[in-house]
Protein backbone atom coordinates (compact mmCIF):
# COMPACT_ATOMS: atom_id res chain seq x y z
CA UNK A 1 0.00 0.00 0.00
CA UNK A 2 1.80 3.41 -0.97
CA UNK A 3 0.66 6.78 0.35
CA UNK A 4 -0.88 9.06 -1.87
CA UNK A 5 -0.59 13.10 -1.49
CA UNK A 6 -3.95 14.79 -1.14
CA UNK A 7 -3.42 17.27 -4.26
CA UNK A 8 -5.30 14.14 -6.09
CA UNK A 9 -8.73 14.55 -7.32
CA UNK A 10 -11.42 14.66 -4.65
CA UNK A 11 -14.93 13.41 -5.59
CA UNK A 12 -17.62 14.88 -2.85
CA UNK A 13 -19.33 11.25 -1.86
CA UNK A 14 -23.15 12.51 -2.19
CA UNK A 15 -24.78 11.88 1.26
CA UNK A 16 -28.44 10.17 1.04
CA UNK A 17 -31.23 12.66 1.79
CA UNK A 18 -33.53 9.87 1.96
CA UNK A 19 -33.97 6.13 1.50
CA UNK A 20 -32.72 4.96 -2.49
CA UNK A 21 -35.21 3.80 -4.87
CA UNK A 22 -34.10 3.02 -8.11
CA UNK A 23 -33.08 0.54 -10.63
CA UNK A 24 -29.55 0.40 -11.45
CA UNK A 25 -28.50 -1.58 -14.91
CA UNK A 26 -24.65 -2.48 -13.93
CA UNK A 27 -22.29 -3.09 -16.89
CA UNK A 28 -21.11 -6.38 -17.98
CA UNK A 29 -18.58 -8.61 -15.93
CA UNK A 30 -15.20 -8.12 -16.25
CA UNK A 31 -14.32 -11.78 -15.14
CA UNK A 32 -16.77 -13.05 -17.92
CA UNK A 33 -15.32 -10.83 -20.21
CA UNK A 34 -11.63 -11.24 -19.79
CA UNK A 35 -12.50 -15.23 -20.17
CA UNK A 36 -14.29 -14.61 -23.17
CA UNK A 37 -12.10 -13.06 -25.10
CA UNK A 38 -9.08 -15.74 -24.38
CA UNK A 39 -11.49 -18.54 -25.02
CA UNK A 40 -12.79 -16.39 -28.52
CA UNK A 41 -9.10 -15.61 -29.67
CA UNK A 42 -8.11 -19.44 -29.30
CA UNK A 43 -11.67 -20.58 -30.68
CA UNK A 44 -11.74 -22.43 -34.14
CA UNK A 45 -14.21 -20.06 -35.07
CA UNK A 46 -14.94 -16.34 -35.21
CA UNK A 47 -17.38 -15.78 -31.86
CA UNK A 48 -19.40 -12.37 -31.00
CA UNK A 49 -19.72 -11.38 -27.14
CA UNK A 50 -22.82 -9.48 -26.48
CA UNK A 51 -22.46 -6.52 -23.70
CA UNK A 52 -18.82 -6.84 -22.95
CA UNK A 53 -17.79 -4.87 -19.90
CA UNK A 54 -15.59 -1.92 -21.54
CA UNK A 55 -13.55 -0.53 -18.95
CA UNK A 56 -9.74 -0.67 -18.69
CA UNK A 57 -9.31 -4.63 -17.80
CA UNK A 58 -11.10 -5.43 -20.23
CA UNK A 59 -9.92 -2.96 -23.53
CA UNK A 60 -6.49 -3.99 -21.92
CA UNK A 61 -7.50 -7.37 -22.38
CA UNK A 62 -8.88 -6.86 -26.06
CA UNK A 63 -5.70 -4.51 -26.84
CA UNK A 64 -3.47 -7.35 -25.84
CA UNK A 65 -5.45 -9.70 -27.68
CA UNK A 66 -5.35 -7.30 -30.80
CA UNK A 67 -1.38 -7.06 -30.58
CA UNK A 68 -1.46 -10.92 -30.52
CA UNK A 69 -2.85 -10.71 -34.25
CA UNK A 70 -6.36 -11.74 -33.07
CA UNK A 71 -9.10 -9.74 -34.74
CA UNK A 72 -11.97 -8.12 -32.43
CA UNK A 73 -14.30 -5.64 -33.88
CA UNK A 74 -16.77 -3.36 -31.74
CA UNK A 75 -20.25 -2.86 -32.93
CA UNK A 76 -22.76 -0.81 -31.42
CA UNK A 77 -26.27 -1.52 -32.86
CA UNK A 78 -29.30 0.42 -31.46
CA UNK A 79 -31.20 -2.08 -32.72
CA UNK A 80 -30.13 -5.12 -31.03
CA UNK A 81 -32.51 -7.90 -31.80
CA UNK A 82 -29.90 -10.15 -32.86
CA UNK A 83 -28.53 -10.83 -29.63
CA UNK A 84 -32.33 -10.52 -27.98
CA UNK A 85 -31.47 -7.26 -25.50
CA UNK A 86 -33.06 -4.07 -24.93
CA UNK A 87 -32.86 -1.29 -27.27
CA UNK A 88 -29.89 0.73 -26.60
CA UNK A 89 -27.51 -1.99 -25.07
CA UNK A 90 -26.76 -3.39 -28.32
CA UNK A 91 -22.76 -3.14 -28.03
CA UNK A 92 -21.17 -6.29 -29.47
CA UNK A 93 -17.54 -7.47 -29.85
CA UNK A 94 -16.82 -10.08 -32.57
CA UNK A 95 -13.65 -11.92 -32.38
CA UNK A 96 -12.06 -13.10 -35.28
CA UNK A 97 -9.56 -16.16 -33.65
CA UNK A 98 -5.78 -16.40 -34.81
CA UNK A 99 -2.84 -18.33 -34.32
CA UNK A 100 -1.08 -15.89 -31.83
CA UNK A 101 1.65 -13.98 -33.37
CA UNK A 102 5.10 -12.44 -32.10
CA UNK A 103 6.60 -10.53 -31.32
CA UNK A 104 4.46 -8.48 -29.66
CA UNK A 105 4.27 -6.27 -26.51
CA UNK A 106 1.51 -6.59 -23.64
CA UNK A 107 0.00 -3.74 -21.06
CA UNK A 108 -1.21 -5.38 -18.20
CA UNK A 109 -1.94 -2.35 -16.52
CA UNK A 110 -2.55 -3.60 -12.86
CA UNK A 111 -5.72 -6.26 -14.42
CA UNK A 112 -4.88 -9.97 -12.70
CA UNK A 113 -6.95 -11.52 -15.28
CA UNK A 114 -4.25 -10.08 -17.94
CA UNK A 115 -1.38 -10.40 -16.18
CA UNK A 116 -2.69 -14.39 -15.51
CA UNK A 117 -4.78 -15.61 -17.90
CA UNK A 118 -2.24 -14.00 -21.01
CA UNK A 119 1.52 -15.73 -20.54
CA UNK A 120 -0.04 -18.80 -21.14
CA UNK A 121 -1.41 -18.16 -24.71
CA UNK A 122 1.27 -16.18 -25.36
CA UNK A 123 3.42 -19.56 -25.13
CA UNK A 124 1.51 -21.10 -28.30
CA UNK A 125 3.21 -18.01 -30.31
CA UNK A 126 6.16 -17.87 -32.55
CA UNK A 127 8.60 -15.25 -31.22
CA UNK A 128 8.79 -13.02 -27.55
CA UNK A 129 5.77 -11.81 -25.84
CA UNK A 130 6.96 -8.65 -23.41
CA UNK A 131 4.69 -8.26 -20.55
CA UNK A 132 4.60 -4.87 -18.03
CA UNK A 133 1.91 -3.32 -16.57
CA UNK A 134 1.35 -0.54 -13.75
CA UNK A 135 4.04 -0.46 -10.78
CA UNK A 136 1.77 -2.39 -8.68
CA UNK A 137 1.41 -5.07 -11.48
CA UNK A 138 5.36 -5.84 -10.36
CA UNK A 139 4.32 -6.44 -6.68
CA UNK A 140 1.26 -8.89 -7.55
CA UNK A 141 1.93 -12.62 -7.30
CA UNK A 142 3.01 -14.78 -10.30
CA UNK A 143 5.61 -17.16 -9.29
CA UNK A 144 3.90 -20.31 -9.36
CA UNK A 145 2.40 -19.51 -12.72
CA UNK A 146 5.71 -18.71 -13.71
CA UNK A 147 7.12 -22.33 -12.61
CA UNK A 148 3.91 -23.87 -14.14
CA UNK A 149 4.70 -22.95 -17.30
CA UNK A 150 7.88 -23.62 -17.60
CA UNK A 151 7.62 -26.81 -16.33
CA UNK A 152 5.00 -27.32 -19.14
CA UNK A 153 7.65 -26.51 -21.95
CA UNK A 154 7.49 -22.57 -21.90
CA UNK A 155 10.42 -20.20 -21.76
CA UNK A 156 9.80 -17.78 -19.40
CA UNK A 157 12.51 -14.82 -18.55
CA UNK A 158 11.65 -13.02 -15.43
CA UNK A 159 14.86 -12.14 -14.48
CA UNK A 160 14.47 -14.21 -11.28
CA UNK A 161 12.00 -11.65 -9.91
CA UNK A 162 8.76 -14.18 -10.17
CA UNK A 163 6.59 -11.43 -11.52
CA UNK A 164 6.35 -8.90 -14.23
CA UNK A 165 7.78 -7.42 -16.23
CA UNK A 166 8.67 -10.96 -17.68
CA UNK A 167 9.14 -12.38 -21.52
CA UNK A 168 7.38 -15.27 -23.36
CA UNK A 169 9.52 -16.79 -25.44
CA UNK A 170 7.43 -19.22 -27.73
CA UNK A 171 7.77 -21.63 -30.41
CA UNK A 172 4.49 -21.95 -31.56
CA UNK A 173 3.02 -24.66 -29.20
CA UNK A 174 3.09 -26.17 -25.99
CA UNK A 175 3.65 -29.61 -25.14
CA UNK A 176 1.17 -29.36 -21.27
CA UNK A 177 0.81 -32.36 -19.42
CA UNK A 178 0.54 -32.43 -15.45
CA UNK A 179 1.99 -29.66 -13.53
CA UNK A 180 1.69 -28.26 -9.96
CA UNK A 181 0.62 -24.93 -8.87
CA UNK A 182 0.72 -23.55 -5.64
CA UNK A 183 -3.02 -20.69 -6.29
CA UNK A 184 -2.97 -20.05 -2.61
CA UNK A 185 -2.35 -15.95 -3.23
CA UNK A 186 -4.40 -16.28 -6.61
CA UNK A 187 -6.82 -18.59 -8.14
CA UNK A 188 -6.54 -16.72 -11.10
CA UNK A 189 -3.03 -18.72 -11.72
CA UNK A 190 -5.77 -22.46 -12.77
CA UNK A 191 -7.88 -20.25 -14.30
CA UNK A 192 -4.79 -18.81 -16.22
CA UNK A 193 -3.70 -22.56 -17.18
CA UNK A 194 -6.98 -23.98 -17.61
CA UNK A 195 -8.18 -21.42 -20.29
CA UNK A 196 -5.55 -22.14 -22.91
CA UNK A 197 -4.80 -25.48 -22.25
CA UNK A 198 -7.20 -26.90 -24.87
CA UNK A 199 -4.83 -25.65 -27.09
CA UNK A 200 -1.63 -27.11 -25.45
CA UNK A 201 -0.72 -30.61 -27.02
CA UNK A 202 -1.53 -32.75 -24.01
CA UNK A 203 -4.12 -30.87 -22.95
CA UNK A 204 -3.34 -29.81 -18.87
CA UNK A 205 -3.55 -31.63 -15.80
CA UNK A 206 -3.37 -28.60 -12.74
CA UNK A 207 -2.78 -30.00 -9.45
CA UNK A 208 -2.85 -27.03 -6.41
CA UNK A 209 -0.36 -27.74 -3.37
CA UNK A 210 -1.18 -24.90 -1.43
CA UNK A 211 -2.77 -24.88 1.87
CA UNK A 212 -6.03 -23.00 0.81
CA UNK A 213 -7.47 -21.78 -1.98
CA UNK A 214 -9.51 -18.82 -2.53
CA UNK A 215 -12.15 -17.47 -5.21
CA UNK A 216 -13.45 -21.05 -5.89
CA UNK A 217 -16.56 -19.43 -7.94
CA UNK A 218 -13.78 -17.90 -10.38
CA UNK A 219 -12.36 -20.99 -10.96
CA UNK A 220 -16.19 -22.84 -11.68
CA UNK A 221 -16.67 -20.05 -13.93
CA UNK A 222 -13.29 -20.71 -16.07
CA UNK A 223 -14.73 -24.86 -15.85
CA UNK A 224 -18.23 -23.72 -16.84
CA UNK A 225 -16.98 -21.22 -19.44
CA UNK A 226 -14.75 -24.25 -20.87
CA UNK A 227 -17.41 -26.71 -21.15
CA UNK A 228 -19.51 -23.77 -23.09
CA UNK A 229 -17.02 -24.06 -25.91
CA UNK A 230 -17.20 -27.63 -26.01
CA UNK A 231 -13.97 -28.56 -23.83
CA UNK A 232 -13.69 -31.22 -21.75
CA UNK A 233 -12.82 -30.77 -18.42
CA UNK A 234 -13.12 -32.39 -15.29
CA UNK A 235 -12.78 -30.90 -11.89
CA UNK A 236 -13.33 -31.52 -8.26
CA UNK A 237 -16.87 -30.19 -8.51
CA UNK A 238 -18.05 -32.74 -10.93
CA UNK A 239 -17.03 -35.67 -9.51
CA UNK A 240 -12.92 -35.50 -10.05
CA UNK A 241 -10.37 -35.39 -7.51
CA UNK A 242 -10.25 -32.63 -4.78
CA UNK A 243 -7.88 -29.96 -6.22
CA UNK A 244 -6.71 -32.01 -9.63
CA UNK A 245 -8.43 -30.38 -13.21
CA UNK A 246 -7.64 -31.93 -16.41
CA UNK A 247 -8.33 -30.37 -19.71
CA UNK A 248 -8.38 -32.62 -22.43
CA UNK A 249 -6.99 -30.51 -25.99
CA UNK A 250 -9.13 -30.32 -28.83
CA UNK A 251 -11.17 -27.51 -30.62
CA UNK A 252 -12.64 -24.35 -28.79
CA UNK A 253 -16.44 -23.57 -30.88
CA UNK A 254 -16.44 -19.94 -31.47
CA UNK A 255 -19.48 -18.82 -29.01
CA UNK A 256 -22.36 -16.28 -29.13
CA UNK A 257 -22.26 -15.60 -25.55
CA UNK A 258 -24.25 -12.54 -23.72
CA UNK A 259 -22.25 -11.24 -20.91
CA UNK A 260 -24.00 -10.91 -17.57
CA UNK A 261 -24.16 -7.95 -15.38
CA UNK A 262 -21.05 -7.48 -12.53
CA UNK A 263 -22.64 -9.19 -9.98
CA UNK A 264 -19.60 -7.79 -7.42
CA UNK A 265 -20.30 -4.39 -9.72
CA UNK A 266 -23.88 -4.59 -8.50
CA UNK A 267 -22.43 -4.83 -4.75
CA UNK A 268 -22.22 -0.83 -4.06
CA UNK A 269 -25.72 -0.34 -5.21
CA UNK A 270 -26.97 -3.07 -2.98
CA UNK A 271 -25.18 -1.68 -0.14
CA UNK A 272 -26.74 1.57 -0.74
CA UNK A 273 -30.22 0.38 -0.18
CA UNK A 274 -29.17 -1.89 2.81
CA UNK A 275 -27.44 0.86 4.49
CA UNK A 276 -30.13 3.77 3.64
CA UNK A 277 -33.01 1.48 4.62
CA UNK A 278 -34.14 1.55 0.54
CA UNK A 279 -34.34 -0.58 -2.61
CA UNK A 280 -32.72 -0.97 -5.42
CA UNK A 281 -33.34 -3.34 -8.30
CA UNK A 282 -31.08 -4.64 -10.77
CA UNK A 283 -31.82 -5.58 -13.94
CA UNK A 284 -30.53 -9.14 -15.83
CA UNK A 285 -29.90 -10.70 -12.46
CA UNK A 286 -28.92 -14.23 -13.56
CA UNK A 287 -31.16 -17.00 -12.38
CA UNK A 288 -27.86 -19.30 -11.72
CA UNK A 289 -24.64 -17.62 -12.05
CA UNK A 290 -20.73 -18.83 -11.22
CA UNK A 291 -20.04 -15.04 -10.18
CA UNK A 292 -18.86 -14.95 -6.85
CA UNK A 293 -21.51 -11.76 -6.23
CA UNK A 294 -24.57 -13.76 -6.59
CA UNK A 295 -23.22 -14.42 -2.77
CA UNK A 296 -24.25 -10.95 -1.93
CA UNK A 297 -27.82 -12.09 -1.66
CA UNK A 298 -27.08 -13.92 1.56
CA UNK A 299 -24.38 -11.97 2.80
CA UNK A 300 -26.88 -8.74 2.66
CA UNK A 301 -29.65 -10.45 3.80
CA UNK A 302 -27.76 -11.45 6.98
CA UNK A 303 -26.78 -8.00 7.64
CA UNK A 304 -30.56 -6.81 7.95
CA UNK A 305 -32.16 -6.62 4.08
CA UNK A 306 -34.62 -8.99 2.19
CA UNK A 307 -34.46 -9.61 -1.67
CA UNK A 308 -36.68 -11.39 -4.20
CA UNK A 309 -35.21 -12.50 -7.62
CA UNK A 310 -37.49 -12.53 -10.76
CA UNK A 311 -38.63 -11.18 -14.05
CA UNK A 312 -37.56 -7.98 -12.80
CA UNK A 313 -34.02 -9.10 -11.80
CA UNK A 314 -32.87 -9.12 -8.30
CA UNK A 315 -34.91 -6.32 -5.99
CA UNK A 316 -32.98 -6.06 -3.11
CA UNK A 317 -34.44 -4.01 0.02
CA UNK A 318 -33.02 -2.41 3.36
CA UNK A 319 -34.93 -2.31 6.51
CA UNK A 320 -33.24 0.14 8.23
CA UNK A 321 -31.10 -1.47 10.81
CA UNK A 322 -27.87 -3.01 9.66
CA UNK A 323 -26.40 -5.99 11.73
CA UNK A 324 -23.14 -7.03 11.81
CA UNK A 325 -21.72 -10.40 10.48
CA UNK A 326 -19.20 -12.93 11.17
CA UNK A 327 -18.39 -14.70 7.79
CA UNK A 328 -15.45 -16.40 5.99
CA UNK A 329 -14.90 -14.55 2.70
CA UNK A 330 -12.62 -16.78 1.51
CA UNK A 331 -14.68 -17.77 -1.69
CA UNK A 332 -15.52 -14.08 -2.68
CA UNK A 333 -12.71 -12.01 -1.51
CA UNK A 334 -13.27 -9.07 -4.24
CA UNK A 335 -16.33 -8.18 -2.35
CA UNK A 336 -14.64 -7.76 1.01
CA UNK A 337 -13.95 -3.86 0.87
CA UNK A 338 -17.57 -3.33 0.20
CA UNK A 339 -19.30 -5.80 3.12
CA UNK A 340 -16.60 -3.82 5.18
CA UNK A 341 -17.90 -0.54 4.60
CA UNK A 342 -21.21 -1.53 5.70
CA UNK A 343 -20.05 -3.04 8.52
CA UNK A 344 -18.74 0.08 9.44
CA UNK A 345 -22.31 1.20 9.98
CA UNK A 346 -23.54 -1.92 11.57
CA UNK A 347 -25.10 -1.83 14.60
CA UNK A 348 -22.28 -4.61 16.09
CA UNK A 349 -19.13 -6.21 15.38
CA UNK A 350 -18.45 -7.90 12.32
CA UNK A 351 -15.72 -10.25 11.27
CA UNK A 352 -14.57 -11.24 8.07
CA UNK A 353 -12.22 -14.19 7.73
CA UNK A 354 -11.03 -16.05 5.08
CA UNK A 355 -9.24 -13.02 3.03
CA UNK A 356 -5.83 -12.99 4.00
CA UNK A 357 -4.66 -12.64 0.05
CA UNK A 358 -6.27 -9.60 -0.29
CA UNK A 359 -2.85 -7.86 1.05
CA UNK A 360 -1.87 -9.04 -2.71
CA UNK A 361 -4.77 -7.46 -4.52
CA UNK A 362 -5.00 -3.86 -5.91
CA UNK A 363 -3.14 -2.47 -3.29
CA UNK A 364 -3.02 -4.41 0.38
CA UNK A 365 -7.08 -4.26 0.60
CA UNK A 366 -6.88 -4.93 4.41
CA UNK A 367 -4.35 -2.37 5.50
CA UNK A 368 -5.85 -0.04 3.16
CA UNK A 369 -9.66 -0.83 4.54
CA UNK A 370 -8.28 -0.52 7.59
CA UNK A 371 -6.07 2.61 7.38
CA UNK A 372 -9.38 4.48 5.84
CA UNK A 373 -12.39 3.51 7.60
CA UNK A 374 -10.06 4.54 11.04
CA UNK A 375 -9.45 7.69 9.75
CA UNK A 376 -13.10 8.60 9.43
CA UNK A 377 -13.38 7.41 13.24
CA UNK A 378 -13.68 4.12 12.89
CA UNK A 379 -12.56 1.05 14.91
CA UNK A 380 -11.33 -1.77 12.29
CA UNK A 381 -8.59 -3.95 13.27
CA UNK A 382 -6.67 -5.94 10.86
CA UNK A 383 -6.34 -10.29 11.76
CA UNK A 384 -4.04 -12.84 10.52
CA UNK A 385 -6.84 -13.74 8.42
CA UNK A 386 -8.74 -10.44 7.59
CA UNK A 387 -10.88 -7.49 9.76
CA UNK A 388 -12.85 -6.94 12.54
CA UNK A 389 -15.08 -4.29 12.42
CA UNK A 390 -16.99 -2.51 15.48
CA UNK A 391 -19.49 0.06 15.04
CA UNK A 392 -18.60 3.42 16.06
CA UNK A 393 -19.68 7.02 14.94
CA UNK A 394 -17.94 7.84 11.82
CA UNK A 395 -17.22 11.61 10.63
CA UNK A 396 -16.37 13.37 7.19
CA UNK A 397 -12.99 13.06 5.77
CA UNK A 398 -11.07 12.28 2.61
CA UNK A 399 -10.99 8.52 2.07
CA UNK A 400 -7.95 7.60 0.23
CA UNK A 401 -8.28 4.58 -2.95
CA UNK A 402 -4.49 3.68 -3.49
CA UNK A 403 -5.51 2.92 -7.26
CA UNK A 404 -8.24 0.35 -6.12
CA UNK A 405 -11.78 1.02 -8.00
CA UNK A 406 -13.27 -1.19 -4.80
CA UNK A 407 -11.79 0.76 -2.44
CA UNK A 408 -13.59 4.10 -4.42
CA UNK A 409 -16.98 2.23 -4.11
CA UNK A 410 -16.59 1.32 -0.38
CA UNK A 411 -15.77 4.98 0.22
CA UNK A 412 -18.79 5.79 -1.63
CA UNK A 413 -21.01 3.62 0.26
CA UNK A 414 -19.81 5.33 3.76
CA UNK A 415 -20.20 8.35 1.93
CA UNK A 416 -23.94 7.72 1.88
CA UNK A 417 -25.03 8.18 5.19
CA UNK A 418 -21.66 10.11 6.66
CA UNK A 419 -21.60 13.97 5.94
CA UNK A 420 -18.34 15.18 3.76
CA UNK A 421 -16.87 12.12 3.08
CA UNK A 422 -14.33 13.01 -0.22
CA UNK A 423 -12.92 10.20 -2.15
CA UNK A 424 -9.48 10.90 -3.52
CA UNK A 425 -9.77 9.61 -7.27
CA UNK A 426 -12.90 8.32 -7.74
CA UNK A 427 -11.98 7.49 -11.81
CA UNK A 428 -9.94 4.75 -10.37
CA UNK A 429 -13.25 2.97 -10.67
CA UNK A 430 -12.56 2.58 -14.25
CA UNK A 431 -10.61 0.08 -14.17
CA UNK A 432 -14.02 -2.31 -13.92
CA UNK A 433 -16.54 0.20 -13.51
CA UNK A 434 -15.89 3.49 -15.82
CA UNK A 435 -19.37 4.75 -15.31
CA UNK A 436 -19.75 4.75 -11.41
CA UNK A 437 -19.79 8.39 -10.44
CA UNK A 438 -23.00 8.56 -12.81
CA UNK A 439 -24.84 5.77 -12.17
CA UNK A 440 -24.22 6.98 -8.54
CA UNK A 441 -25.99 10.33 -8.69
CA UNK A 442 -28.33 8.67 -10.88
CA UNK A 443 -29.06 6.20 -8.65
CA UNK A 444 -29.82 9.18 -5.94
CA UNK A 445 -31.86 10.63 -8.25
CA UNK A 446 -34.01 7.44 -8.23
CA UNK A 447 -33.72 7.37 -11.28
CA UNK A 448 -35.26 4.22 -13.44
CA UNK A 449 -37.34 3.57 -10.26
O1 LIG B 1 -10.53 -15.01 -12.08
C1 LIG B 1 -11.05 -13.91 -11.88
O2 LIG B 1 -11.72 -13.30 -12.73
C2 LIG B 1 -10.87 -13.30 -10.54
C3 LIG B 1 -10.43 -14.06 -9.49
C4 LIG B 1 -10.20 -13.52 -8.14
O3 LIG B 1 -8.80 -13.37 -7.99
P1 LIG B 1 -7.97 -13.96 -6.73
O4 LIG B 1 -8.17 -15.42 -6.68
O5 LIG B 1 -6.57 -13.53 -7.04
O6 LIG B 1 -8.52 -13.27 -5.53
C5 LIG B 1 -10.89 -12.18 -7.94
O7 LIG B 1 -10.49 -11.59 -6.74
C6 LIG B 1 -10.62 -11.26 -9.11
O8 LIG B 1 -11.27 -10.03 -8.93
C7 LIG B 1 -11.16 -11.86 -10.39
C1 LIG C 1 -8.88 -8.49 -7.32
C2 LIG C 1 -9.48 -7.87 -8.33
O1 LIG C 1 -9.00 -7.73 -9.59
P1 LIG C 1 -7.88 -8.47 -10.44
O2 LIG C 1 -8.60 -9.10 -11.60
O3 LIG C 1 -6.96 -7.38 -10.89
O4 LIG C 1 -7.20 -9.49 -9.56
C3 LIG C 1 -10.81 -7.23 -8.15
O5 LIG C 1 -11.39 -6.80 -9.16
O6 LIG C 1 -11.30 -7.12 -7.00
Amino acid sequence: MTDHSESLDLWPAPSASRAVDATVTVPGSKSVTNRALILAALAADPGWLRRPLRSRDTLLMADALRSLGIGIEETVSSNSAVSGLPQGRGESWRVIPALPQAPATVDVGNAGTVMRFLPPLAALAEGEVRFDGDPRSHERPLRSLIDALRSLGARVEDGGRGSMPLTVHGVGSLDGGPVEVDASTSSQFISALLLSAPRFNQGVEVRHTGRTLPSLPHIRMTVDMLRRAGVQVDAPDSGGEPNVWRVTPGALLGRDLVVEPDLSNAQPFLAAALVTGGTVTIPDWPVRTTQPGDALRHIFTEMGGTCTLDDRGLTFSGSGRVRGIDADLGEVGELTPGIAAVAALAEGESVLRGVAHLRLHETDRLAALTKEINALGGDVTETEDGLRIRPRALRGGVFHTYEDHRLATAGAVLGLVVKDVEIENIATTGKTMPDFPDLWHRMLAGEGA
